[in-house]
């Protein structure tokens, strides 16, 4: 996996202007208002970036239209009650509906379209019609069964509130999970804040990070001034908190992923799953390698992806927001109705293709984990989680609308204001999108982006995330994000910069980086070869 080989930002962001060539007009026009109480589509929404013209969007009360462009023949108009598979879930705050509702199964039906082939169906790694009901009447009954163990890896800002409110479900659901849950700690000495109750106790001594979140239950460095469920526990061994986990939740920077991987290689359960909590991408050379995927290939194990509209803060607090997480149960973890698993290890990597990684089945004495099952791990009253099955379109969202909030930010701190970024905000989709058709065509699924983990993450992102608020500081002070990361962020990484970086470095190896122009002029912004000042200029072209 490559470095993180960001040069600093030069200090005014401006000389030298660049302009960039060419950014795209736009594929759809899109009419849909604030409380979305139907949809009505002609098909699904084609979001090519090519042959586009006269992008427009406005609100309007009732509907959402995609229209695509004129050339393309058009379905009849179905009305959402006919057509319940493209329905946009609302849950309100608080306890969703039942899982196995038929507008859930419906809506992970739609995202299928490159694998559903009458021959797959029977192991078809998307549907999750009737399993947990098929995995309960089979094999050892519940009470029999053993408990999922689950790891959070990563004890950041969002490593913590994973780790909080999953702990929060494992007590919730003791039958299923075992309470404890491991949070592994890159161990660090921290001074307790002095405006802390805890403070006095040992004053201004460096304490060990892990010893003071078992203590006092709070990670005082990370996630501030939230208390967490006794359940949680740190733990400074990596290998020693994996140990035994069927469960492990990844969730830390992402360019810290490939060490931990080397690390934990051959040290964990088999058999384990994995749910990856990370937004960003791995470059080798000409290649782009989601990081569920990576993991999965490092580790030999499945690893779906966790991405959504999420400030931690915001979650730590428990106000309420959704997410989304795709995950694909692999076939051989579907118990038959005899108890047996359903295949061999073979199941279908993000590309659609037979997975190199042959899998090793979860025991039938464990519990069954799909859908259901992770639900129960995450949802909480202030989370509405949201399954899907498209974990490139969850996965490349999350991890390309950091470039964009680098953006926004830029256009922010520049004076434009919102007007301004939601026209950065589009391209950023635009762009996004190309991004997962022209590298993932096999399995990307559009109406992903109308999920938490698209549109909702991007505006978020744009609005009040990190990457945003902290490269806006960087133009208003004129120093680099570098330099501002290093002495407002306490230890908390900034994942645009690194994220930018790579997917330049992937675009240019393949010599198609003149199509991302927003995607390259956020770079340019970095690196001080294009002025903030210049960016509508691309808008023109
Ligand atoms: N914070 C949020 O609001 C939020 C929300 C959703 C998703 N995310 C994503 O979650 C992931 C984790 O972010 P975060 O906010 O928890 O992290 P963070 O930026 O708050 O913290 C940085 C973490 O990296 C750890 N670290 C430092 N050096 C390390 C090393 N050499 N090896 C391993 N770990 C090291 C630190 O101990 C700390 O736990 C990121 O991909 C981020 O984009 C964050
Ligand atoms: O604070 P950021 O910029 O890392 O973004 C946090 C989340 O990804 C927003 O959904």
């Amino acid at each position: 996996m490559r470095g993180i080989v960001a040069s600093p930002l030069p200090v005014p962001y401006k000389r030298n202007a660049k302009i960039i060539p060419g950014l795209l007009a736009n594929p759809f026009n899109c009419h849909f208002s604030p409380s979305l109480p139907s949809i009505h589509h002609r098909s699904p929404p084609a979001f090519s970036l090519t042959n586009v013209t006269n992008f427009h969007s406005h609100i309007h009360s009732g509907s959402c239209t995609f229209r695509l462009p004129r050339h393309k023949p058009c379905q009849p108009i179905r009305s959402l009650s006919s057509q319940p598979s493209h329905r946009l879930d609302f849950s309100p705050p608080g306890r969703p509906k039942p899982t196995k509702s038929t507008t859930q199964t419906q809506r992970l039906n739609y995202s299928t379209i490159s694998l559903a082939s009458s021959s797959l169906s029977r192991n078809h790694p998307h549907d999750t019609r009737g399993l947990s009901q098929s995995s309960k009447m089979a094999g050892p009954s519940d009470s029999m069964r053993r408990k999922h163990k689950v790891t959070v890896v990563g004890s950041g800002n969002w490593g913590t509130t994973v780790a909080k409110l999953v702990a929060e479900n494992t007590k919730e659901h003791s039958d299923i999970f075992e309470e404890d849950v491991q949070m592994w700690v890159y161990e660090e000495n921290v001074t307790i804040p002095s405006d802390s109750p805890h403070h006095a106790a040992v004053g201004d001594k460096p304490q060990k990070l892990t010893e003071v979140i078992n203590t006092y239950h709070e990670n005082v460095k990370y996630l501030p001034k939230i208390p967490l469920p006794s359940n949680v526990v740190a733990n400074p061994s990596l290998v020693d908190a994996v140990k035994d986990s069927s469960i492990l939740i990844f969730n830390l920077p992402h360019e810290f992923i490939g060490n931990v991987c080397k690390q934990i290689k051959g040290q964990i359960l088999p058999y384990a799953r994995g749910v990856s909590c990370i937004k960003g991408v791995t470059v080798t050379e000409d290649k782009v390698e989601l990081i569920c995927e990576y993991i999965s290939e490092s580790l030999g194990i499945y690893c779906g992806a966790l991405s959504g509209a999420n400030i931690a803060n915001e979650i730590a607090n428990e106000l309420w927001c959704e997410t989304t997480i795709a995950y694909n149960t692999p076939p051989c973890d579907r118990q038959g109705e005899n108890g047996s698993n359903g295949t061999n290890g073979e199941h279908r990597d993000a590309r659609g293709q037979i997975s190199k990684t042959e899998l090793t089945p979860l025991p039938q004495e464990y519990h069954p984990l799909d859908h259901a099952e992770l639900r129960k791990l995450f949802d909480r009253p202030y989370f509405t989680v949201s399954m899907v099955s498209d974990v490139v379109g969850v996965s490349l969202a999350g991890a390309l609308k950091n470039i964009v909030a680098l953006a926004c930010g830029f256009i922010e701190g520049h004076g434009w204001n919102m007007t301004a970024k939601t026209a950065v905000m589009r391209r950023g989709m635009l762009e996004t999108i190309q991004f997962c058709q022209e590298f993932f065509p096999e399995t990307i699924q559009e109406m992903t982006f109308f999920e938490s983990a698209g549109w909702s993450d991007m505006i978020v992102s744009c609005t009040s995330a990190r990457n945003w608020r902290y490269s806006k500081m960087a133009v208003e002070r004129g120093v680099s994000l570098y330099e501002v990361e290093r002495t407002e962020l306490n230890g908390q990484k900034l994942q645009g910069i690194s994220t930018t970086k790579e997917v330049m470095s992937f675009l240019k190896a393949r010599g198609v980086q003149d199509k991302y122009p927003l995607f390259k002029a956020v770079e340019g912004i970095v690196d001080g070869t294009f002025e903030v000042k210049d960016i509508p200029v691309l808008f023109r072209q």
